[in-house]
């Protein structure tokens, strides 16, 4: 590989961000992080990488790192992720994902910046008529934060077309668990996600757990996901980059196994793993929900050469307790000091 770029990893400090700065410090380029800290954490970005504090929304800020640091590539992370929240507060989603990419994609054009890749979701897919879901389905988003982010891809492409901008676009389906050496894992403390919110309860970090939807049409009447583990996702990310800078042009790919679990087959994945029940209620649908999301996932591998190294929901769940051990326990140890 004959360029290595320096990376600017917009959201960094949050979940899949600090995992991919991860995976780009160990596969040796050089990263700086960007991030508000609205939902990221300091701690999140590793020793030796420069944290800067600031929003995507001051594009003269950005402008001045990506001249100042010389960035040549940008993972695009930041954003606004709630599915639910994004019903109550379109226009949150719409600021933050698709008019605060508009200025971003904007500042790299102006600044030269080659490489720009972009964290897109099963969410621009809304309720697809076949399974699985390739890339090509029809997009038909049920949600803002669906919509907000197929806008933001179809800017890139468009840019991609006309100012020639390398475009990475990565429809992630559901991330899960963590580092499995423990280095990094999912901060945020009001997360929603279910295999998070599941590990909590099991530690009595939470008092239990609500299955949203017991009426859907699937095999056990809750809502089946396509889960992906962050490790491996953080790995895509690297080969994308390798693939933008080797090859150019536009590349977008789902990301994700190609097969399905069902809330309760998550649930009693995680039962398992703990050696008890977890307290579990059945509760009304949550707005926005798509009753089921699974992908077609050839092209990622096909294209990138992606090997998955950690996809078991066995693994996904103990690495997320792990780290949800280690965070309960420092907790506990700032309590008693
Ligand atoms: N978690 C999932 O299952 C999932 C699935 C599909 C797509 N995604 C996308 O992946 C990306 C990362 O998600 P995550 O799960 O790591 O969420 P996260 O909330 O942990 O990370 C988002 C990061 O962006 C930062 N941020 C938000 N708005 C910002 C702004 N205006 N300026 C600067 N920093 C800002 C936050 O502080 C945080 O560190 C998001 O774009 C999300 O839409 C996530
Ligand atoms: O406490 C909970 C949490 C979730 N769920 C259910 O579990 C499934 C997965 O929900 P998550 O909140 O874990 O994830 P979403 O599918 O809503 O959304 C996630 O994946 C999407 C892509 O598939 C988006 O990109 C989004 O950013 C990301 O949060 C859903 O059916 C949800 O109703 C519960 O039953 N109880």
């Amino acid at each position: 590989m004959d360029e290595i770029p320096v990376v600017l990893v917009t959201g960094g400090a949050g979940y899949i961000g600090s995992h991919a700065v991860l995976a780009l410090v160990d596969a040796g380029f050089p990263v700086v992080v960007f991030d508000n800290l609205s939902t990221g954490v300091r701690s999140a970005v590793p020793e030796g990488v420069p944290l800067i504090e600031g929003d995507i929304a001051d594009t003269d800020h950005i402008a001045e790192i990506i001249q100042g640091f010389q960035i040549g590539a940008i993972m695009h992370f930041a954003g606004s992720i709630v599915v639910s929240e994004s019903v109550e507060k379109p226009l949150k989603y719409y600021r933050n994902n698709t008019l605060n990419s508009l200025g971003l994609i904007e500042t790299c054009v102006r600044t030269g910046v080659k490489h720009f890749i972009f964290s897109s979701t099963a969410a621009v897919y809304g309720e697809p008529e076949t399974y699985p879901i390739d890339e090509d389905a029809p997009k038909r988003p049920i949600n803002p934060y669906g919509s907000s982010k197929l806008m933001t891809e179809q800017m890139l492409l468009d840019t991609s077309a006309a100012d020639g901008l390398n475009t990475g676009i990565l429809r992630y389906f559901n991330v899960a668990g963590a580092d499995p050496a423990g280095r990094a894992g999912q901060n945020t403390p009001a997360a929603t996600h279910l295999i998070k919110v599941a590990v909590q309860a099991a530690l009595g970090v939470r008092s239990g757990i609500s299955v949203f939807g017991t009426d859907y049409d699937t095999p056990d009447g809750t809502c089946i996901r396509d889960y992906i583990h962050v490790s491996d996702l953080a790995d895509a990310h690297v080969l994308a980059l390798r693939h933008l800078i080797g090859k150019g042009g536009n590349l977008l790919v789902n990301c994700a196994y190609g097969r399905g679990f069902t809330v309760r087959e998550v649930l009693t994945a995680v039962e398992k793993v703990i050696g008890r029940p977890l307290p579990v209620t059945d509760a009304p649908r949550r707005a926005g929900d798509p009753p089921a999301l699974v992908a077609k996932a050839d092209r990622i591998r096909d294209l990138l050469g992606w090997k998955p190294a950690h996809d078991s929901l066995e693994e996904m769940v103990e690495t997320a307790l792990a780290w949800e051990r280690r965070v309960a326990d420092e907790a506990k140890a700032r309590r008693v000091s």
